[in-house]
Parts: C-alpha cells; sequence; structure tokens
C-alpha cells in the first residue's frame, strides 16, 4: 500500500529525508516514531501529494506525490493541529467535506452519520465545535479523512495536545478504524508507549533515515535484553583498569555493548546475560566503590534503535536506508 524507496528532499541546505526506505502492506497499522526533527511530518507531506521528492520514489495506494489531488483521493490526512469554523456543528462539518470530497448525495447523510459513529461523536454531532475539546475536534479531523473511504489515513502526532481522557478516546477511534475497515493507518509518534497501544509495527527514523523497524514487541524484548551498568571506580586509575576489563568482558557477549565513562563513573551497555560478567570482571581489575544496574524501558528501546540502527526482521514492514528493499 505505501511503498518508498531511497527517498531524499531538503529544504535549502537542511536534509529532512536522507535515502530513507519503507514499505507498509495493506490494511497494517504502523508507527512512525523519531525525535523532533527527524522528518515525519516530510515524509507524510510526500505521502500526501503536498510535495514531491528530490529524489528517490514514493508510490501510495499505486499514486504518486506528482498527482497531488489523485492520490489525496485515496490518502486521508489528519495533522496535529486542525481547526474548523467553530460556528458549523460536527455534522455540518463532515457534511461540508462530504461533499467537497465528492459523496453522492444520497449516501452522504448515511455515511456521515457512520463517520460520527466511529470518531465517539454521535451524541455532540449537532453541537457546534466551538464547544468542542480538543479531543473532541482532534476525532472530527479523523472524521473529515474518513468521509472519503481513504485507502490509508496518516495521522501526524494525533494526540500531542490532548489530556489523558482525550488520548484513550482518540486510541479507541483508531481501534474502531482498525475493526470496521481494511484501512492502512500509519500514525506518527513521540511517545513509544502510544505506538504499543495502537500499533503492530514501528519504523524508526532518525536524522532523515529509516534506523530501525519491526513490531513493538520485538523492540521491547530487545529492551528487556538490555541493561545498563554503572560501576564507580575509586580513582583514575582504577576506571582505566576497570574500562579495560570491563571491554573485554562485553567482547564476546551476545549482542553489542558499549563501555563509556561519564565523570568518575564507567557506564556500561550491555546484554543482561553479562551484566554479572562485567561487574565480576571490574572487581577483579580495580577497586570500586560500587556499582547499579539498571533494566531501561520502552523509550530507551527506541533511543537505542536510533543510536544503533538495529535492524529487527519483519515482512509486513520492509525498510532500508538507500538501499535495497529488506
Ligand atoms: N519548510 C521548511 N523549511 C526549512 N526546513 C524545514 C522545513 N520543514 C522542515 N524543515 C526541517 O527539516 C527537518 C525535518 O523536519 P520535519 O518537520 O519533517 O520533522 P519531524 O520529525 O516532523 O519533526 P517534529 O516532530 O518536530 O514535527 C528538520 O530539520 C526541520 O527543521
Amino acid at each position: 500500500m505505501i511503498e518508498i524507496r531511497n527517498v531524499t528532499k531538503a529544504y535549502g541546505d537542511v536534509v529532512a529525508l536522507d535515502g530513507a526506505s519503507m514499505s507498509v502492506d495493506e490494511g497494517a497499522t504502523v508507527g512512525l516514531v523519531g525525535t523532533n526533527g527527524a522528518g515525519k511530518t516530510t515524509l507524510f507531506r510526500l505521502l500526501v501529494g503536498h510535495a514531491t521528492p528530490d529524489d528517490g520514489t514514493v508510490r501510495v495506494a499505486g499514486r504518486e506525490p506528482t498527482e497531488g489531488p489523485a492520490l489525496r483521493e485515496r490518502v486521508g490526512f489528519v495533522p496535529e493541529d486542525a481547526a474548523f469554523d467553530p460556528r458549523l456543528t460536527g455534522r455540518e462539518v463532515l457534511e461540508l467535506h462530504a461533499r467537497l470530497r465528492g459523496v453522492p448525495g444520497d449516501d452522504r447523510a448515511e455515511r456521515v452519520e457512520r463517520v460520527l459513529a466511529t470518531v465517539g461523536l454521535a451524541d455532540a454531532a449537532d453541537r457546534r465545535v466551538e464547544g468542542y475539546s480538543n479531543g473532541m475536534t482532534q476525532r472530527l479531523a479523523v472524521g473529515t479523512a474518513l468521509v472519503r473511504r481513504p485507502a490509508v489515513l496518516l495521522l501526524d502526532e494525533p494526540t500531542a495536545a490532548l489530556d489523558p481522557r482525550g488520548v484513550e478516546a482518540l486510541h479507541r477511534v483508531v481501534d474502531r478504524i482498525r475493526e470496521r475497515t481494511s484501512t492502512t493507518i500509519v500514525v506518527s509518534s513521540h511517545v513509544l508507549d502510544e505506538v504499543d497501544r495502537l500499533c503492530e509495527r514501528v519504523v524508526v527514523l532518525d536524522d532523515g533515515r529509516v534506523q530501525a523497524r519491526g513490531s513493538v514487541a520485538d523492540l521491547a524484548t530487545d529492551a528487556a535484553d538490555a541493561v545498563e551498568v554503572r560501576l564507580r571506580p575509586v580513582d583514575g586509575d582504577a576506571r582505566r583498569a576497570a574500562h579495560d576489563a570491563v571491554r573485554d568482558a562485553i567482547a564476546d557477549a551476545p549482542s553489542d555493548g558499549a563501555v563509556e565513562s561519564r565523570g568518575c563513573t564507567l557506564v556500561v551497555e550491555c546484554h543482561r546475560a553479562v551484566a554479572f560478567d562485567v561487574v565480576a570482571a571490574a572487581r577483579d581489575a580495580a577497586a570500586l566503590d560500587g556499582f547499579e544496574v539498571e533494566e531501561p524501558g520502552l523509550e530507551d528501546a527506541f533511543a537505542a534503535a536510533v543510536d544503533d540502527a538495529a535492524m529487527v526482521d519483519d515482512p509486513a514492514v520492509a525498510t532500508t536506508n538507500g538501499g535495497d528493499r529488506a
């Protein structure tokens, strides 16, 4: 449904996308995760035909960004900060969008009614938008995208401005869309917990490049296996001795590890299976004031994915950087 190959996009000197590639199967719900400036919005602008790539190819539901309006017939884009004429009711907003999108008059009322139910606004349909909460406005925005029955729905940071109740209500809307339609959904977010709640798969974008992809469960499993060991050698000599010993201890570990000095502390990122060996090696080699072992959560898994460009096999979300499809 979505095929992006080796795409670059720059704004003057700023490279927003730098050889990104990914593909998404029909009906999948995929999280697009990235720090500020990672390139998420730029990617969405290409997917909805508001911009064209400088290089590489983008195909969405069989269309390309150069086809602008024809592409937008198939793609619904919900921006982070949608706003509507406050004097209209929710129903009037949806009817207007249905008319603008060419939904035939006979179908319009029923289509709008269904969408109101899907976005949880049936009871508020005849209230003016000026009285809507942020969460209701956001759900109405999703509704405006749904009236045209898009093949692909793009949600750009859909809960960024919402309180916890608004977040949960929006999440239920996404659940209903998944249950009732075969729409392919891409949700951009800073928050891995949200991606975990909504999506079975995730693409991690950083510096305009796809750094990791796979199931949220795989990323979480990676996180569960990773620990951070903090060693406090008694002095500089001890720190150097411990550093060398620890480096040797993690050299044969089942996954990559790293040793870093932070002030007087040695910080070791490693697989949990070698945490004991790391501490033992450091204590054999040097005097320590103490040590701690910490297990990172999902957010750290995301950060680790960005740092390490870790790749996880997943057939439904195939991504590469500047190379062939995985
Ligand atoms: N119109 C523009 N002109 C110049 N630079 C831009 C423009 N739009 C985006 N950029 C830059 O391109 C890079 C990617 O921006 P983009 O908005 O795609 O990232 P993002 O992941 O959506 O970030 P955020 O989460 O902050 O919205 C950033 O360095 C940004 O400053």
